[in-house]
């Protein structure tokens, strides 16, 4: 893939990714909202308990508590009515209620009243007809058999409020306003952690006449009960909100980081195939440099291969200039490529007689330099006469035999191309002598006193 590609297709996984984002916050915001106005004015639930609709309800006085107080309960046009004569007796707090039960006798210890948790107002359309200034009491009781007996409903929660009705006899009650009774804790020695409002298991609803009604003759009715409430508490709307955007926030961060894991992947392989390109890059550079420094033919350096070797200033840095004796010669009688393939010979005889130290260079023509680091003129001169002996004693292609001369010198404190000038003077002697000869250069005045 080339980078222009991956770019693009970069640039589209971004965008791809972006789009996803985006459209994964809008929803979230949406639902959000959503749900939010839906469980502010929709979403809610109603339960209605009227006479025709309610069948388990009776009348009950304080004669259960050895009051003297008696009632009776007649349903008329869809609406109860309790008639009550309320008595002073030995018992302090005479009453009468319509109870409405929610439960059906025989008693079981799994018995589970009405769930009435979820709700959370309670309408009531009840009055007096006769006394419109007298109070009415509404007690949930709720049973739990953390704290109460299923066969003694004394032990079941009250949980009530006491209220002076209008004239219209519609009241509204918030449930949060309910409370249990505190002369039913203390009498019931309920701990703490168990003496708060709860509705989950309601058994009995009771409309009561209030705490301190006096003796006489009382007619309370009663319409309906209506509770409301919503279909999802407002905790479990929360809850639920938050689980979502969780969830999202998960979601993506498990997107992120695959993201990122496959990001390093491909960072990882790119490094490897960039990595692979520079050791090619570095092949290649050295071909070329190989190709820019080396002669073709004998694969010796040429001039500006072996120019470096001469910037270094060395205490002990000789040269051997060469020179093939009449080597027109030999191209005008064996012909050109017997001449190349001597020349190749050649390079290779003086690399092999050499020391690895030193490097030949192929200056022009049948000329070559050798450049001898660390190496005294005598010393120079001496490898200088070994390598004549061994061109003169070898026998060459075509049963060619050939000579060589040689120009040697030591660098002194002079330019490197007065020092090639000095040995190619040097080599001039040797050829004006009668070739096959090696001549060295005098030493300049300026030479190294380790001579
Ligand atoms: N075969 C071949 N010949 C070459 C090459 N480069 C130069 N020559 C030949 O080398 C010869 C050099 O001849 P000259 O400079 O006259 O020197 P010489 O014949 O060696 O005589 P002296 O150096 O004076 O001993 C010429 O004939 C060139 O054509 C090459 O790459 N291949």
């Amino acid at each position: 893939m080339t980078p222009i590609n991956k770019a693009t297709l970069y640039i589209e996984t971004v965008m791809i990714r972006s789009k996803f984002y985006n459209t994964l916050l809008i929803t979230l915001i949406t639902v959000t909202c959503i749900t939010i106005i839906l469980q502010i004015f929709s979403l809610k639930k109603t339960l209605v308990l009227q006479p025709d609709t309610h069948k388990a309800v009776k009348a009950i006085s304080d004669q259960s508590l050895n009051g003297t107080s008696s009632a009776t309960l007649i349903k008329n046009n869809n609406k109860w009515l309790l008639k009550c004569n309320i008595q002073a007796s030995s018992y302090n707090w005479p009453f009468c209620e319509i109870a409405l039960n929610f439960f059906e006798a025989p008693y079981s210890k799994s018995m589970k009243g009405l769930d009435l948790s979820s709700y959370s107002s309670i309408q009531l359309k009840a009055k007096y007809l006769n006394h419109p200034n007298s109070s009415i009491r509404i007690q949930l009781r709720n049973y739990n058999d953390s704290y109460a007996k299923i066969d003694d409903d004394s032990t079941w929660k009250y949980i009530g409020i006491e209220y002076w009705p209008d004239d219209m006899g519609i009241t509204e009650i918030p449930m949060k306003s309910l409370q249990v009774a505190s002369w039913w804790l203390n009498e019931q020695k309920i701990p703490i952690h168990l003496s708060a409002p709860e509705f989950d298991s309601v058994m009995v609803i009771e409309i009561s006449t209030g705490n301190k009604i006096k003796p006489g003759q009382y007619m309370l009715e009663l319409e309906y009960i209506k509770f409301t409430g919503k279909f999802f508490t407002n905790s479990q709307v929360l809850y639920t909100l938050i689980a979502l955007w969780v969830f999202s926030a998960i979601i993506v961060l498990l997107l992120n980081l695959k993201h990122s894991r496959e990001k390093l992947t491909n960072t990882a392989r790119e490094a490897q195939e960039l990595k692979q390109l520079n050791q090619l890059l570095n092949v290649k550079t050295k071909t070329l440099k190989d190709k820019a420094e080396r002669d073709p033919l004998t694969g010796a350096l040429n001039r500006s291969g072996i120019q470096p070797y001469f910037t270094q200033k060395q205490k002990k840095l000789s040269l051997i200039f060469i020179d093939i004796d009449h080597f027109k010669l030999i191209n005008d009688i064996h012909g050109h490529l017997v001449g190349d393939e001597i020349l190749k010979e050649f390079v290779k005889t003086i690399s092999e007689n050499c020391r690895n130290t030193d490097i030949i260079a192929r200056w022009g023509g049948e000329e070559f330099l050798l450049v001898c680091p660390d190496t005294l003129l005598s010393e120079a001169f001496e490898l200088a006469q070994l390598l004549r002996k061994i061109m003169d004693e070898k026998t060459w292609v075509n049963n060619i035999k050939l000579t060589s001369s040689f120009g040697v010198a030591q660098r002194g404190d002079e330019s490197a191309s007065d020092f090639i000038e000095r040995a190619d003077k040097a080599l001039y002697d040797a050829k004006a002598r009668g070739r096959n000869q090696v001549v060295m250069s005098k030493p300049t005045s300026h030479l190294n006193p380790l001579i």
